[in-house]
């Protein structure tokens, strides 16, 4: 599930509730498309707080949900209609943005996290790859080379790689939530930001896979 909150400032605040990791499993992914269709949809509301409940942002893919076949809304269309919102939402992370939590996290406008937040795509580690926008989204981010380590190593980087890296917008020893709401209004009315295209022909090592 996803619980909707109004928050000062015109703001509504979105929080993931699947515990123990808030998990993206069918109920979440319904519940985010349901919120932040209230959200686009309400004129008071000026910008979205995206959260995990008990602090913790999500855990990606909830596994519980592998054995069987996949069912309820997929998660492409769903970050898709994130990333394509005229109001800017911002994700509010603390604790894990791992795998698909990640890719929430990734399609939307700015994230904040909190200093002891850990974010990763270890996808690989179960012998996937990332298939909710990570391999898209990530590259056009932070340049291919660094996003190929992340998602061919599976490996977490705490919150200060992730603002080095520039994953990330800022890094808060306080309530993440507090500082993303800041950051909404402070651009709520802006348009909202988009990521660069692939720099791919700027990528020597990978000449063979260049487009001419
Ligand atoms: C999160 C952790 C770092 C926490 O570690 P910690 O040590 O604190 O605690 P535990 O490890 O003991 O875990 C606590 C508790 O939490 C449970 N848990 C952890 N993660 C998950 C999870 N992801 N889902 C469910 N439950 C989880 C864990 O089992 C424990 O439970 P318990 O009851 O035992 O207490 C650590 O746990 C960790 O590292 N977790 C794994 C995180 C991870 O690997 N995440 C990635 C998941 S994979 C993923 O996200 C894939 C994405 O890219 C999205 C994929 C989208 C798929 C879309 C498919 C579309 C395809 C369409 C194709 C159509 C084809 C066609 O039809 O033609």
């Amino acid at each position: 599930m996803a619980r909707y909150t109004r928050i000062p400032g015109s703001l509504a605040l979105i929080t993931l509730t699947n515990p123990p990791v808030n998990a993206l499993s069918v109920a979440v992914r319904q519940g985010i498309i349901d919120t932040m269709s209230r959200a686009l949809s309400d004129p008071e509301v000026k910008g979205v707080v995206l959260c995990g409940e008990n602090r913790k942002f999500c855990g990606g893919a909830d596994i519980r949900e592998f054995a069987g076949p996949m069912k309820g809304p997929h998660l492409v269309p769903t970050f898709d209609s994130i990333e394509a919102a005229e109001k800017p939402v911002v994700a509010a992370i603390e604790g894990v943005a791992l795998g698909g939590g990640l890719e929430l996290a990734l399609a939307c406008h700015y994230r904040i996290a909190h200093v002891k937040a850990r974010l990763g795509l270890p996808e690989v580690t179960l012998g996937l790859l990332p298939a909710a926008g990570g391999t898209q989204r990530l590259p056009r981010l932070i340049g291919v080379p660094a996003a190929l380590d992340l998602i061919t190593t599976g490996r977490h980087v705490s919150a200060q790689e992730a603002l080095k890296l520039g994953i990330v917008d800022r890094v808060t020893d306080g309530d993440a939530r507090e500082v993303a709401a800041e950051l909404a209004r402070s651009v709520s009315g802006q348009a909202s930001r988009t990521l660069p295209p692939l720099p791919v022909l700027r990528v020597a090592h990978l000449s063979p896979f260049r487009l001419n």
